[in-house]
């Protein structure tokens, strides 16, 4: 069993990104989902379809690294699985964000055919572990969107088995999944993500 105090604190961390989150335009909608590590089995998730700009205590539930629900009758995020396996993929990741944004959801259809977005020479780029300077690439994949989530998730677990580093993916047409050790890092790979988003799409108005 989990224990209760850390699950609390779980939830509550949740509660507030979701409403950082909604205020910044990132989750409209009831879209997006969050979860933060309880444990190393449990994990605390956004019920299904909750608007995330409102949630509460009852909107947060737990379930174990194979997506199962712990201790609860309410259905957990449609895309539970694709925040498990990061979570057994990576042990030392604390926390998974999921977004909406229109500038995630632009980018992805504008690089249709591509399956990878590649950013250099962004000094924001340090915002992520391990960069040190902008002279770096990252090699965000953008996936195909689809309804079959574990499909999906058996894509994803094979893509970060062979690219550990990078800090998150997109889905075309869909939205950013990324993660972090603690609430705070993972907000702000959010934050440098929409940065780099933004910059990308308007390299894109000024070059082609
Ligand atoms: C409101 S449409 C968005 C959903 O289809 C889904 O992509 C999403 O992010 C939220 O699903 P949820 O089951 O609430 O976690
Ligand atoms: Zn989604």
């Amino acid at each position: 069993m989990f224990d209760v105090t850390r699950y609390a604190e779980a939830a509550q961390s949740l509660i507030e990104a979701g409403r950082f989150l909604y205020a910044n335009g990132w989750s409209p909608a009831t879209s997006s989902n969050y979860s933060a590590r309880i444990d190393e089995q449990h994990v605390a998730i956004t019920v299904s379809g909750r608007h995330k700009g409102q949630l509460g205590a009852g909107d947060i539930m737990v379930v174990d690294l194979t997506g199962k629900p712990v201790q609860s009758n309410t259905r957990s995020s449609a895309e539970t699985l694709l925040h498990t396996v990061l979570y057994e993929q990576f042990p030392d990741i604390g926390v998974v964000l999921h977004t909406h944004s229109v500038n995630a959801t632009v980018l992805s259809r504008a690089l249709a055919g591509e399956g990878r977005l590649e950013l250099r020479d962004y000094e924001l780029q340090k915002a992520f572990p391990g960069v040190g300077t902008h002279e770096s690439t990252l090699s965000i994949p953008i996936f195909e969107n689809t309804q079959d989530i574990e499909a999906l998730s058996r894509e994803t677990r094979q893509w970060f088995a062979e690219h550990p580093d990078q800090p998150g993916y997109l889905i075309r047409g869909h939205g950013l999944y990324t993660w972090g050790k603690t609430m705070a890092d993972c907000l702000r790979h959010v934050e440098a993500f929409e940065f780099l988003f933004a910059c990308e799409l308007e390299m894109m108005k000024v070059i082609r």
